[in-house]
């Protein structure tokens, strides 16, 4: 087993930096059936964009590398605590190496234990099995798309679909529904695995282990077969599309999988998972711990991208179809109020990150920096440190909505013009922008390896006590493009989208399976 630590760390680092090809083709398809000039169509081609940047810079395809959760497969006899030690020293130093965030967050002081290791961190699950190699998977599913999972107990009333009682209409009601509540918030376009039955932990297992399965695969069980066909070609009705931008493509996967239950218990959990939908897995030799095989298609046989003709007929689309405006920080009142929900914005100039532990700090104590006029960007970043500074290794969106009960009032205290971030924010906020003068930027979610490319410089770091990912990094920043979702006159695109996808929910009411 000398080599098995080497095989888990290459497995983490290909998981983390190489979207497998059955991901890929799924997206590619999504990006045909979407039309390019489109929010959503632009969306989907910088979505490609990243992947394939992340092939080759051997960097994440998103800044939130996740829970780390391995599922090992071993013959009698293999020795589990040698390789969980070894599992563990492999994930402490894909994250040394920016292959991995520092992900592991004490949940009572919100300390950041800086390698991936901590209590529950990583996730590892060993079943022993009659074969004679050892089988290692690894998914990294991010917190965003985690916080979008939801766990259904029939017979309820759903909103929007009336009641749904325990049988397969029941369970098409709540999948329908668990699409909807994700909106653009856990990364759109994405996939989702359902747990009918169990209990509610084993439930959530259940609907997870269906993320291991290959998008292409067929369900051995028929009813769960056409129930899974009819989600991918109804949800996709619901027009949420790509960021919740609206569009035609909203759901890029459904697997189905079902176990016993109790008499008193009927549950239906749905594990959402982001477009940036990266599992792998390894066969690997008991004797030396060496890699035979990979488990899923390589990313590296799939490539995004359809040549430079293609590219040249996006930009001419991209000019054509949409009002850009070049925006440089500091951001006066009169520049916001000129925007409009549609309008790309590029911001040039410094700007900062602030999360969960910034908003929280910010509510009672005073910036660090002077905020005025500033962009305030949602984000937690991968870093690395060398002897010339910082770097910006991975630094896409984080999810906004977790900072609605802060947002309106750090814009009005320190005078902030733009906030920047994915999946939207609510009624709170947008009364915010439109008293004070500020917009809402939607970033790409998962792009994380575009967005870097526009930090030229870190300029400098506060609250680092906070950790990397929660710390206020002020990023020299070029040309970084996001579209205004929230402006300053009331419009929300957010509110729209959600509006509009709620009475096609609707549609779905009557009974299908009987
Ligand atoms: O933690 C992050 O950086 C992003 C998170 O996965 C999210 O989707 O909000
Ligand atoms: S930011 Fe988006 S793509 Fe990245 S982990 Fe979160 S949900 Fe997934």
């Amino acid at each position: 087993m000398q080599h098995f630590e080497q095989s888990v760390y290459d497995l983490i680092v290909e998981t983390s930096t190489n979207l497998p090809g059955d991901v890929r083709k799924v997206i590619q398809a999504a990006r045909e059936a979407e039309d390019r000039a489109t929010r959503a169509g632009l969306s989907l081609s910088t979505i490609a964009t990243n992947i394939e940047m992340a092939e080759t810079n051997v960097s994440p395809i998103c800044q939130d590398t996740g829970m780390p959760t391995f599922v090992v497969h071993t013959p009698v006899g293999a020795n589990q605590i040698v390789m969980k030690q070894q599992i563990r020293s492999a994930i402490a130093r894909a994250t040394k190496d920016g292959k991995l965030r520092t992900n592991s967050v004490d949940s009572l002081t919100g300390a950041n234990t800086g390698d991936n290791l901590g209590p529950g961190t990583p996730v590892i699950h060993f079943e022993q099995w009659e074969k004679e190699d050892i089988d290692v998977r690894l998914i990294l599913k991010g917190g965003g798309c985690e916080n979008k999972n939801i766990q259904y107990s029939l017979p309820m009333d759903i909103p929007g679909l009336g009641k749904a009682g325990r049988d397969l209409d029941g369970i098409r009601k709540c999948i329908m529904h668990s699409v909807y509540q994700a909106q653009g918030q856990g990364c759109s376009a994405g996939f989702i695995g359902v747990g009918i039955g169990g209990d509610r932990t084993t439930g959530y297992e259940l609907a997870k282990q269906q993320l291991f399965r290959r998008t292409d695969d067929e369900n051995e069980i028929p009813e769960l077969r056409q129930l899974e066909e009819y989600v991918m070609e109804n949800a996709n009705k619901l027009g949420i599309g790509t960021m919740g931008f609206g569009g035609e493509v909203t759901l890029l996967g459904c697997k189905v999988g079902v176990m016993n239950r109790l008499p008193a218990s009927f549950f239906v959990s749905v594990a959402y998972n982001c477009w940036a939908y990266r599992r792998q897995g390894v066969l690997l030799n008991a004797e030396s711990g060496e890699i035979q095989s990979w488990i899923y298609p390589s990313g590296s046989d799939t490539p995004m991208k359809n040549g430079a003709a293609d590219e040249a007929a996006e930009a001419v689309t991209e000019r054509a179809e949409r009002r850009e405006v070049v925006l440089n920080t500091p951001l006066s009142e009169e520049d916001v109020r000129g925007l409009k929900v549609g309008d790309i914005v590029i911001i040039n100039g410094e700007m900062h990150t602030g999360r969960d532990a910034i908003h929280h700090h910010l509510m009672d104590h005073d910036a660090p920096i002077d905020l005025n006029g500033s962009v305030l960007y949602h984000c937690g970043p991968v870093m690395l440190k060398d002897e010339a500074g910082w770097h910006v290794k991975a630094a896409g969106p984080t999810t906004s909505i977790r900072e609605e009960p802060y947002q309106g009032d750090i814009i009005k205290k320190f005078g902030i013009r733009a906030v920047i971030g994915k999946g939207g924010m609510g009624p709170k906020t947008l009364a915010a922008l439109q008293d004070h003068g500020a917009v809402y930027l939607n970033a790409i979610g998962g792009a994380a390896q575009y967005y870097a490319e526009c930090f030229k410089n870190v300029n400098g770091v506060d609250f680092m006590e906070f950790g990397i990912p929660e710390a206020m990094w002020h990023l020299k920043t070029e040309g970084f493009a996001a579209v205004v979702t929230m402006d300053a006159h009331g419009n929300s695109l957010h509110a729209e989208v959600d509006k509009d996808s709620f009475a096609k929910l609707e549609q779905f009411k009557a009974p299908v399976f009987k």
